[in-house]
This record gives structure tokens, sequence and C-alpha cells, in this order.
């Protein structure tokens, strides 16, 4: 569960807000595209989710975590450290480690937590092959299109099954079949249980898997016109 409630936020040397008195309930499991033209604060707002930025005013909970003003004041550090390994964030540089390989980028949430070694293989193993990364396991970043570093991004995100998944344009880089494959993907973790936001200027993917969408314009949320029940993957060739 996401709740936001009249959250503002100002980063250091902004002098003014970049989002304004956001208001917003996410329930646990369900799924929402995050929506506005360049420059509205998509990126701004999945960086106060992933708690980058703190809130610089109002109140704002995730996965059952209050999170005070200036972040670190309210909720202590360790309590943010966990809350943080519960989320699986995709940024939109992907934001890769360069001389590590694609291995080493991806099994890091993993190692972070603790998991033997083993386990981090496999499970590392597994999203690679899923997001069909693996054979680029041993290199660097750098050697990779950006379709394939996208989908490492992506495969770091996943691999520690997280409650909330954030993703920034995550499809930019990849081509149709496998942006409609990782659809498939958000609707596995959302019957799991997983919160998914996706922001995106992908219109044509907005219209093949329909649903709520938080839409934001000049830092503030509007209203989304269009209420869908639940994510829905539309079978290929409808036409909405
Ligand atoms: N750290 C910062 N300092 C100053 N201004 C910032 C900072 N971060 C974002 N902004 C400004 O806040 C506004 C929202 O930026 P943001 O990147 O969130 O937009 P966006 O909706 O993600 O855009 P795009 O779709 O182009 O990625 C922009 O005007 C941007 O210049």
């Amino acid at each position: 569960m996401i709740r936001l409630l009249n959250v503002s936020t100002m980063p250091p040397g902004t002098g003014q807000p970049i989002l304004k008195n956001l208001t917003l309930t996410v329930p646990q499991g369900e799924f929402r595209w995050l929506l506005g033209p360049s420059g509205a604060g998509k990126s701004s707002l999945l960086r106060l989710l992933t708690l980058e930025t703190p809130p610089s005013a109002g109140q704002m909970e995730i996965l059952g975590i209050s999170i005070g003003r200036g972040a670190s004041k309210g909720t202590s550090r360790a309590a943010l450290r966990n809350l943080r390994r519960r989320i699986g964030f995709v940024p939109q540089d992907y934001r890769l480690i360069g001389d590590w390989t694609v291995f080493d980028n991806v099994a890091l949430p993993l190692r972070l937590r603790g998991a033997s070694e083993r386990d981090t293989r496999r499970e590392a193993f597994a999203v690679l092959e899923w997001l069909d990364v693996a054979h680029l396991a041993d290199k660097r970043p750098g050697s990779l299109s950006g379709g394939e570093q996208q989908r490492a991004a992506i495969a770091r995100a996943l691999i520690g099954r997280p409650e909330l998944l954030l993703a920034d344009e995550p499809t930019n880089a990849l081509e149709d079949a496998q942006a409609r494959r990782l659809l498939g993907t958000f609707q596995e973790l959302v019957d799991m249980g997983t919160t998914v936001i996706v922001a995106t200027h992908n219109e044509a993917l907005v219209r093949e898997a329909p649903a709520r969408s938080i839409i934001v314009r000049d830092g503030t949320l509007t209203a989304d016109p269009q209420i869908q029940d639940s994510f829905a993957i539309r079978p290929s060739g409808e036409q909405s």
C-alpha cells in the first residue's frame, strides 16, 4: 500500500517544490500507469517513492512504513534501509555499475540482503534468463546495447521479488515483443500481490494493457478520466 497525503518535495537547491500537495493511495497488489508530459514530475514522483528524495511536507506511508519529513529525521536509518530492500526500481538511466559484470549488477540486491551465493546465482540466472540476457552475464554494461542494458536493469529490479516495483520508462529501449513480454511480467507480479507503478510515454503499450493511471501535470496530480477496474492485457489485435 502506498499512501500520500498532501506531499510536496523540494530537492536541495531547487528553492521551490517540484511536486506539490500530492494525495494518492495505491492499494497493495495493484498496477498503475504513471503518465504526464515531459517535465511533469513522473521521475520525481518515482524518486520520492524509492525514498531517494524525502518529502518536504505532508505525510507518506510506503509498505506500512511512515516516512517522516527529511526521511532520516522521521524514520530510523535501519527502517529505511529495510524498506528500500522491499522496493524494486528500474531507473530511466539504468544506473548499472560499469566496472561490474551484468551478473554482479543483477545479484547486488540479494547480496545486500545476505543471501547465500548459491541462492543468489540461482535467482540471478533465473531473472537473467527470463529477460533473455543470461548469455551476457559476464559482460560489462558498457559493451551492451541500450535494450540489453535496460533488460539487465529490469532483472536487477525483479531479483528480490519486490513488494513494490517502480519502473521509469522501462520499455523505451525495448523491441515491441520484449515490451509486450514485460507487460506479462507486470501482470504476474500483480497476481502475486506486488504493487507495480510504471512511468511511460508509450501510448500503444498503455492501450494494450489498460489500467488506472496516476496522471502528473506541472508537479500536481490530475484526475484519471478513464478509470479501469484492474490491469488487464488485451488479447493481441484487440482495439480500444
Ligand atoms: N534535482 C532537481 N533540481 C531541480 N529541478 C529538478 C530536479 N529534478 C527535477 N527537476 C525539475 O522538475 C521537473 C519534473 O522533472 P521530472 O524529471 O520529474 O519530469 P518527468 O515527468 O519525469 O519528465 P520526462 O518524461 O521528460 O522524464 C522538471 O522541470 C525538472 O527540470
